[in-house]
């Protein structure tokens, strides 16, 4: 409660909330069959009106964001996801030529694979896609191949979203005798991300293995002059695709990001493009009870106290969107966790996501949700449209089916939920289609961008995640000097100390964690040595003869 009391118009918690209240806060937009119900936040009457200057500045600095202003002070960048699904809004005529431009050429190079027009090196015709990325270059597109793929579509597409070795063996050994009709869409807006660059070159090696080129089955996505774009030219990759400096990674499914394997499946870019510009117009409105991203980020506000102090737990009970909440942890989480705000003051601020999908979880996680710690409010999503109609109707229970069962759970466990003091929030939505799917990119997008704003922090740069890549470049490093202590040692083994000292490092930890993953991959010619009832700590090592 004393919580409660510093978050501007927190309310209390009733057990069993009116349905004034539901139906007082309820939005509902027909064009695009959304609803959304923040009724079971707990923000109390004055909450909306104390909010309303700040949420009138987030909505203005928004449109300026919209307009072409400098969004992203840190990297001196400007933000423009929203331009590439409503180019005439880019304020310059080159970019607004440049999206539309890459935008035609996305359905026609989709159409020229489908039709053989582009062929691979044997192979009569692409039959799969394998997209090589990483975060912001994976997440969107494995979103959308899960949300929308069928068995029927025009090409299979897999996935390389890691430097795993084994996750990469696999993915090879789904593809199997069809990687030589597979596609490499290989994504990197940077173009020099390690596990991006490591999947392409195992990729590289597995086509060369068949004799086969990588160039001859590789497009890229990627920013003009990268090592990526540099490779692929180097290379003669089929066609390469822009990213450009104005989309961040988290913001990219709109993009070539997205929009390439997207086409390349067959599913329809037109109307994800659409659905995600139709969602903008609605949630460009400053008012607030007609602008449903506006109200998203108050609510989170209101339940967060502006401080993330409660998780976001998605439960969307449909299949499809098992992986929303997996592509939302990264929007929301890179976006929103920040040590500074932008006045540079120390805020530690962000709202922790996770979640995949009812009502299967509520065979895993809910019990604590509803009995435990309450540090989380629920986003639940609905999808009013059960399944295909023509697959008609089975009755598990007289005149009950299964997708009767789903909503009855979902409905269950909201209201269970309540019944603990649990907030929650409700997205509804008619059917898992193209353009639902732009709709709900859209909507969390600027439902992020808001929020980012009311807390006055920048949603658009990640500085934290670079400090992660250096320490692994510098145990590499470590790693080089430590082959080349035991490479010195003329057969004799080392214990852990003398490599250390032979390779330089005061860290003596790191250099235990390099020999023991090195040893336990013998083909990497290290070998340890345990003497009979030594500890690890004990072990020699040395290179295998
Ligand atoms: O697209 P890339 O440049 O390869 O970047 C892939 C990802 O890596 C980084 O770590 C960033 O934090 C992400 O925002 C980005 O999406």
């Amino acid at each position: 409660m004393d919580q409660d009391r510093r978050t501007p118009g927190r309310g209390p918690a009733p057990a069993v909330l009116p349905f004034d209240r539901f139906r007082d806060h309820l939005f509902h937009e027909p064009s695009l069959g959304l609803w959304l119900d923040v009724s079971r936040i707990r923000f109390g009457s004055d909450f909306f009106t104390t909010m309303e200057p700040r949420i009138q500045a987030a909505l203005a600095e928004m449109a300026a964001l919209e307009g072409g202003s400098i969004a992203n002070p840190d990297e001196g960048r400007r933000v423009g996801h929203y331009w590439l699904r409503a180019p005439e809004l880019a304020p310059e005529a080159a970019l607004r030529a440049a999206i539309e431009e890459t935008n035609a050429r996305i359905l026609s190079f989709a159409a020229d694979v489908h039709a053989a027009r582009v062929r691979p090196e044997r192979a009569a015709r692409f039959s799969r896609v394998l997209v090589v990325g990483i975060g912001g270059s994976a997440l969107g597109p494995q979103f959308v191949a899960s949300a929308l793929g069928t068995p029927a579509d025009r090409m299979q597409i897999h996935f390389f979203d890691n430097t795993d070795p084994d996750g990469i063996d696999r993915t090879l050994d789904a593809i199997g005798d069809d990687l030589g009709a597979t596609l490499a869409v290989i994504i990197s807006k940077s173009g020099g991300t390690k596990e991006t660059r490591n999947g392409m070159l195992e990729l590289e090696a597995a086509y060369r293995r068949l004799g086969l080129s990588l160039g001859a089955h590789a497009v890229a996505v990627t920013g003009e002059g990268s090592e990526l774009d540099r490779f692929a030219t180097k290379h003669g990759f089929l066609a390469r695709f822009p990213m450009w400096d104005w989309v961040g990674g988290r913001t990219s499914e709109l993009s070539a990001v997205g929009l390439l394997p997207a086409a390349l499946q067959g599913l329809s870019i037109v109307e994800m493009l659409q659905g995600a510009r139709e969602t903008d117009e609605v949630t460009r409105s400053k008012e607030v009870p007609r602008n449903p991203a506006a109200l998203l980020a108050l609510a989170w506000y209101s339940a967060t106290g502006g401080v993330g102090r409660k998780d976001m737990v998605l439960l969307p009970y449909k299949d499809r969107l098992e992986l929303f909440s997996r592509y939302l942890q990264q929007l929301v989480m890179e976006s929103l966790g920040k040590r500074l705000d932008r006045q540079g003051k120390e805020v530690f601020q962000g709202i922790a996501v996770y979640g995949n999908k009812g009502s299967t979880d509520q065979h895993a996680y809910v019990q604590q949700l509803r009995d435990g710690l309450d540090n989380f409010f629920v986003t639940f999503i609905e999808v009013l449209r059960d399944r295909a109609p023509s697959r008609g109707v089975l009755e598990v229970d007289p005149g009950v089916t299964t997708g009767d069962y789903l909503d009855g759970f979902l409905q269950g466990t909201r209201k269970a939920l309540t019944e603990s003091g649990r907030e929650s929030i409700t997205l509804t939505i008619d059917t898992v289609d193209a353009r639902a799917v732009g709709m709900l990119i859209a909507l969390y997008e600027r439902a992020v961008g808001l929020y980012a704003s009311l807390v006055g922090i920048n949603a658009y740069h990640q500085p934290g995640v670079e400090a992660g890549k250096k320490a692994a470049q510098e145990v590499l490093d470590l790693q080089a000097k430590v082959l080349a202590a035991l490479g010195a040692s003329a057969g004799r083994a080392l214990s852990l100390a003398e490599v250390a000292k032979a390779a330089g490092a005061d860290d003596v930890e790191t250099v235990f964690w390099i020999l023991r993953h090195l040893a336990a991959n013998p083909e990497r010619g290290v070998v340890r040595e345990v003497p009979q009832g030594g500890s690890p700590f004990d072990a020699k090592y040395r290179l295998a003869r």
